[in-house]
């Protein structure tokens, strides 16, 4: 990329994130989780009172189910309440999530963010290969929603995940799937991510750099990506840019 200074101009190929790194469809997801699992825990309390409290849209949704698979996220958001589960009961969750989330998309729709826009079009007028990877099985839906699928060379999204049998993030395959696809050894590629796990990943696959985006900006969001494994942290892409943050 043509911009001086900037970490991406060291790399061959980019690999992007979905939700909360391309669209606005982060809080989607949270929101209806949210709704999946405060029915769930009024319906069938924890034994232990300290774990009944409603889930948290922000700590809950970061620590347990950002990034993760549809039943990864459910099953990790209740084992961290103590919470004995059965397939079936991970599966039901999941279910009454993933009708939540679609009635909400229906309502509210997606956009791209616009700093993610202004910095993908930087990263293509420079020739750089890009992909989007996603855990969720919405993420060709959402990115064509928002008007930037084509801005990708290459997506990876949850249904391709589970036809391949990738493992879900913090495992890197999602990601390593995508920069070979755009023909560039994650050693010479960038990840981008607002997710943990995302971070994370990035880091196992030993790309040359991940970048981590702070879209909470609050408290200590950015030094647990920066722990998960990001190299830098920025609020909005456009940073890479050389634009101020907002
Ligand atoms: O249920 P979907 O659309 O396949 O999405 C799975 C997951 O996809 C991830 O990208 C989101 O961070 C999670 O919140 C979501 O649960």
């Amino acid at each position: 990329m043509e911009q001086p200074g900037s970490p991406l101009s060291e790399v061959r190929a980019v690999v992007f994130d979905t939700d909360g790194v391309i669209t606005d469809s982060a809080r989607v997801h949270a929101a209806a989780w949210k709704e999946a699992f405060d029915a769930f825990l009024l319906a069938h309390p924890p034994t232990d009172p300290g774990q009944r409290r409603p889930f948290d849209v922000r700590d809950d949704y970061l620590s347990h189910v950002d990034g993760k698979s549809r039943l990864d996220g459910a099953a990790a958001f209740l084992a961290s309440r103590g919470i004995e589960t059965t397939d079936a009961t991970v599966r039901a969750v999941a279910a009454d999530k993933e009708e939540r989330f679609t009635r909400r998309l229906r309502e509210q729709g997606v956009a791209a963010y616009p700093g993610t826009v202004r910095l993908v079009h930087a990263l293509r007028a420079a020739g750089t290969p890009l992909a989007a990877a996603s855990a969720s099985r919405h993420a060709g839906e959402l990115l064509t929603r928002a008007g930037v699928r084509d801005l990708f060379d290459v997506l990876v999204d949850g249904a391709e995940a589970a036809r391949l049998g990738l493992p879900g993030k913090p495992q890197p395959d999602l990601f390593l799937t995508a920069a070979d696809r755009l023909g560039v050894p994650a050693g010479r590629a960038a990840v981008v991510e607002d997710a943990l796990a995302g971070v994370e990943a990035g880091r196992r696959g030993g790309f040359a750099l991940v970048v981590g985006v702070d879209r909470a900006a609050t408290g200590d969001s950015a030094d647990r990506l920066r722990r998960h494994g990001a190299d830098i942290v920025v609020r909005d892409l456009a940073e890479l840019l050389g634009e101020e943050p907002t």
